[in-house]
This record gives structure tokens, C-alpha cells and sequence, in this order.
């Protein structure tokens, strides 16, 4: 049976849920059930505070889990990444008050609070600063204005909690972060239909099914405008001037491809959506 580590708690832990429900996977219905067995599915859900998910699936107890990449590297666990899920997505940066630092070199020797602090020492040992890490636990863009350090290194996703505290990023980018599917060392034969099933819904989110008729003459431009993933699939109509296609489109550029191929001469634009797919 696989066992997989379920963050229980925090920004990941919904959708999470979400897409292992998705997948087709049964989950808990109380949410103070620590373990869950899905029988048909042969999988055990085991919640866990996303912080600590690296280091079970590190150890090998928990065969793989979903995580933050931060939370991965951070944990310094053996346990390593298989698959991006596409949610959850930040940067993890250096942030000072407005105007202070433009470079790294320039917190030598100075505090700096993160929840991090594996990652942000691993950083800058890299490139040679030595500073003083001041680890903290959360809400740590409140640490410079309180005065227990002079910079932090944090998550930052759309910028606006830096900037309630004054803050501003500086330096390089520490690392580009989302939610991750991660192994034991030691990866086990369910893993593969996880994550088939896992990038089922992902492209099950990210993509739609287009078909429209349209006259053969313009199959060439059309085709040129809406590629599909393989190539679309072009079925002969009763006319034998125009053509049925179907074909797999980016969900956000739907419209746009529609107007394309109407201006082009194609009618009966139908977009549907797709509720499970394997590529
Ligand atoms: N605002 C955000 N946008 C995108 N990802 C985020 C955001 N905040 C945290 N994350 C990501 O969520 C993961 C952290 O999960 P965790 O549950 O430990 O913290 P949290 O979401 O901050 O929860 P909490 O603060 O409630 O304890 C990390 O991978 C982090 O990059
Ligand atoms: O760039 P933004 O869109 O503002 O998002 C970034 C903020 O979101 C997270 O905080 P969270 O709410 O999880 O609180 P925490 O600091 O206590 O973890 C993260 O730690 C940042 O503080
Ligand atoms: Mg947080």
C-alpha cells in the first residue's frame, strides 16, 4: 500500500486535498483524523504539517508526500522532488526597509529573521556572507520593525504583506518555490499512477476541448493558430467543403483562439472542459 504524506494544515493543505480528491483518490471527512486508508485505491493518507512531510518521506516511513519546494530544501531531507504541482507558487526573497540594502554582501554581519533558516544560511554560505539568522516561526515581516532583526527572507507571493511593513525585496532571487510531489529515496511502483493521476488534473485545469467546423480550404492557418497538444483530430462533415475538428487548447487563451478561428471562417465554436485526462 502507498503511503502519502497530506499537508494538514496552511495555504497548501486545501488544495492539496483538493486535487488527491480529483485524482479520484477518498479522503478523510473529519478533519482531526490524522490517517486514512483508501481500500480501492490502495493508499494510505497520512496528515501532516507540511514542515515536517520532507522529513518522513526523508526517512523512508512515508513513501512519498505533496510539500512546499522551500519546505523540501529547508528540511535538508534525502527525500527528493518528482513533480512540480503548479500551485502554491512564490518566491523566497530578501526584504529590508525601503531603501536600505541593494545587495547581499551588504548584510554581512547583520540579524536576519526567516522561518527558513537552513536555506537562507545554505544561501549565503554560498556567496560567502556570514550573517546572524534569527529564526522565527511566522508573521516575520513584523521582525525588522520590532527591532530583533535589520532584514528577513521570506515568502512573498503578490508583495503586499512586505509592503503593509515598509518592506521592499532586494538581491537575488533565493529561490522560486511551489507545491511539490516528492519521493523516498526508494521509490515505489504506485508513485507512477499518482502522479499520472495527479497531472490528469492538471491538465484537466489548465486545458479545454475545442471543436469547431470549419472549411477545408483553411485547415492549414487554423491548425497554425490552435496546435493541440499531438495534432487536432479532423473528422470529414456531409459537405464535403468543410471539416469537424477537435482539438486540446491552454484554457486562459480559449477566447482569443476563438475569435482567431471565427475571423478565420470556422463555425459552431464549442469549448467543454475535461474532467480527467492521461497524456
Ligand atoms: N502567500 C503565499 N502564496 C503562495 N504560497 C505560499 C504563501 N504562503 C506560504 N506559501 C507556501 O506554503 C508553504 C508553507 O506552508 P505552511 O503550511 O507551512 O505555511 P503557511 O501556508 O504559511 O501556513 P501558516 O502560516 O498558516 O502556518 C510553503 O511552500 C510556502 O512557499
Ligand atoms: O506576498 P504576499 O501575497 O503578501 O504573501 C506572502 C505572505 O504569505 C505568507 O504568510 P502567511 O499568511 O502564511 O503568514 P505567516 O507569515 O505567519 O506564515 C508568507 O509567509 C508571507 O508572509
Ligand atoms: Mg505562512
Amino acid at each position: 500500500m502507498l503511503r502519502i504524506a497530506v499537508p494538514n494544515k496552511g495555504s497548501l493543505s486545501e488544495t492539496a486535498s483538493q486535487m488527491l480528491a480529483e485524482a479520484g483518490y477518498s479522503l478523510r471527512r473529519d478533519p482531526k483524523q490524522l490517517v486514512f486508508t483508501d481500500h480501492q485505491n490502495e493508499v494510505e493518507f497520512f496528515y501532516l504539517r507540511p514542515r515536517d512531510i520532507a522529513t518522513y518521506v526523508g526517512s523512508g516511513a512515508l513513501h512519498v508526500g505533496i510539500t512546499g519546494r522551500d519546505l523540501l530544501l529547508d528540511s535538508g531531507s534525502i527525500a527528493h522532488e518528482v513533480s512540480s504541482l503548479d500551485f502554491a507558487r512564490s518566491t523566497f526573497r530578501f526584504a529590508a526597509p525601503v531603501g536600505e540594502y541593494t545587495e547581499i554582501s551588504q548584510l554581512q554581519g547583520l540579524r536576519i529573521a526567516t522561518s527558513y533558516p537552513a536555506l537562507v544560511d545554505t544561501f549565503l554560505r554560498e556567496r560567502g556572507v556570514t550573517a546572524h539568522l534569527v529564526p522565527l516561526d511566522g508573521a516575520v515581516e513584523s521582525a525588522v520593525r520590532l527591532g530583533v532583526a535589520d532584514a528577513i527572507a521570506d515568502v512573498v507571493e503578490t508583495g503586499a504583506t512586505l509592503r503593509a511593513a515598509g518592506l521592499e525585496v532586494f538581491g537575488p532571487v533565493i529561490l522560486e518555490s511551489s507545491a511539490v510531489l516528492i519521493s523516498a529515496p526508494e521509490e515505489q511502483p504506485g508513485l507512477r499512477t499518482l502522479m499520472r493521476r495527479l497531472h490528469g488534473v492538471l491538465v484537466a485545469r489548465q486545458y479545454v476541448i475545442m471543436d469547431y467546423d470549419l472549411p477545408v480550404a483553411h485547415l492549414d492557418e487554423a491548425v497554425t493558430i490552435a496546435p493541440g497538444i499531438e495534432s487536432p483530430t479532423v473528422s470529414p462533415l456531409r459537405d464535403p467543403e468543410w471539416v469537424a475538428v477537435r482539438v486540446m487548447i491552454p484554457r486562459a487563451s480559449a477566447n482569443q483562439m476563438m475569435d482567431a478561428l471565427y475571423a478565420l471562417g470556422a463555425r459552431a465554436l464549442l469549448v467543454t472542459a475535461i474532467h480527467a485526462a492521461r497524456l
